[in-house]
């Protein structure tokens, strides 16, 4: 029987990668690609059937950032598939973000500079606003509307007698530090995207915890950096282009600098071939590339704890609750349908 590997956010970049990735490996398996935008994920479809003509390639429309769309999606996803062998969740956004120049320069002369530029710690802002549902918009799109899906998800992923794998794409700019407890959605922070990072590595393990007895296991890596167009939307194209024979030759010196989506997806792609059972549940497994350019995986491990993990499944248990009977609230009659 083949598998049937469902990926978020396929369009561009990473996740791109990792289907064509998947497919060179496997010829047999089945994808359901979901996106936001309907029109790319045919792109996506049609490039990946290029190079995979027999390929089995589905399309979803799914906004992880909408908490309708993640609910719509997953009922479609329970009428179409009777189980889901893989789930890669990889939609993630960095809206607005600004370089802190004064502190790169600093830390470009100081004994930390690898450390810097390995996980831009202290480099990055963002400015994060309020969506139709109310939540924070990174928060929403990088972590809530995952958690939603997999919790809608549940009776397809924990199914009696089937091992259900779920790969979060996050990064080594998530850090405690930029998390709080008080305010899991950093509605007053400027690090969203680290914060909701970090966040995604404590829900991780706080599945592991809560469902690996029903067959389910969560791992979470690290795609080093990659130039997407995430990573394009933080410094002006020129600028890019200017310093990238820079970034080719920092290689040598961090192998965190993946560069292109196809490094990038390497530990997505070694994920797709270990046992889950020989996973470690606490650690983050980092693409790296070394600076003549060989890619491999390494894990390293992550700065949480179980209790934090645990106050922030809760957390995230009540919030999905809210949101829900707020929804309920305003459309009475379609729940009474549901
Ligand atoms: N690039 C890097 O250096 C790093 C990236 N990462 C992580 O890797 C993951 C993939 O990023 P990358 O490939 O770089 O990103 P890209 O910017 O290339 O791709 C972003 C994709 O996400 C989709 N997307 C954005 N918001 C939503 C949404 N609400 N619902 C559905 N799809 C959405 C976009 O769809 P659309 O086409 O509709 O806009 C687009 O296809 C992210 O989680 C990112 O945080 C982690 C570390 C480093
Ligand atoms: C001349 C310029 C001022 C040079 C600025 C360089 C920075 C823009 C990069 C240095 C380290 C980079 C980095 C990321 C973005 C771009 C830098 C800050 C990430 C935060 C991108 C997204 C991730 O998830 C991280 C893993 C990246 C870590 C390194």
């Amino acid at each position: 029987v083949s598998s049937l590997a469902c990926v978020c956010n396929l369009c561009s970049g990473i996740g791109l990668a990792l289907c064509e990735r998947l497919l060179a490996e496997d010829s047999q398996l089945r994808l359901c690609l979901a996106c936001r935008n309907m029109q790319r994920a045919e792109a996506a479809r049609s490039a990946l059937l290029t190079s995979h003509t027999d390929a089995r390639v589905d399309l979803l429309q799914l906004d992880v950032g909408s908490v309708h769309s993640v609910l719509t999606a997953a009922q479609e996803i329970q009428a179409r598939y009777n189980r889901i062998d893989f789930l890669y969740l990889n939609a993630g956004i960095m809206p607005n973000p600004q370089v802190n120049v004064k502190t790169f320069f600093k830390g470009l002369f100081s004994r930390n500079v690898v450390h810097m530029f390995a996980t831009a710690e202290g480099l990055l802002t963002q400015q994060d606003l309020p969506n139709s549902d109310g939540l924070q918009e990174v928060f929403a799109t990088n972590l809530f509307g995952h958690y939603l899906l997999i919790s809608e998800l549940e009776p397809l992923l924990c199914k009696a007698g089937h091992t259900c794998r779920i790969v979060w794409t996050s990064s080594s700019n998530a850090r405690r530090s930029a998390f709080s407890m008080d305010d899991i959605q950093h509605r007053n922070g400027t690090e969203p995207y680290s914060s909701s990072k970090y966040a995604s590595d404590m829900l991780s393990l706080a599945l592991n915890q809560h469902k690996n007895n029903q067959g389910l296991f969560s791992s979470v890596i690290c795609p080093g950096l990659v130039m997407t167009n995430l990573t394009y939307g933080i410094l002006p194209s020129f600028l890019w282009s200017l310093i990238m024979p820079i970034m080719y030759l920092i290689r040598f010196f961090t192998n965190t600098f993946t560069l292109t989506p196809y490094n990038g997806a390497e530990a997505l792609h070694w994920l797709f071939l270990q046992k889950p059972e020989a996973l470690d549940p606490r650690a983050k497994y980092h693409s790296l590339t070394s600076g003549l350019g060989t890619s491999y995986t390494h894990p390293r491990q992550m700065d949480i704890d179980e209790d934090m993990s645990e106050v922030l499944y809760s957390k995230l248990l009540e919030l999905e609750k809210t949101i829900k009977g707020k929804l309920s609230e305003r459309n009475p009659e379609k729940e009474a349908h549901a």
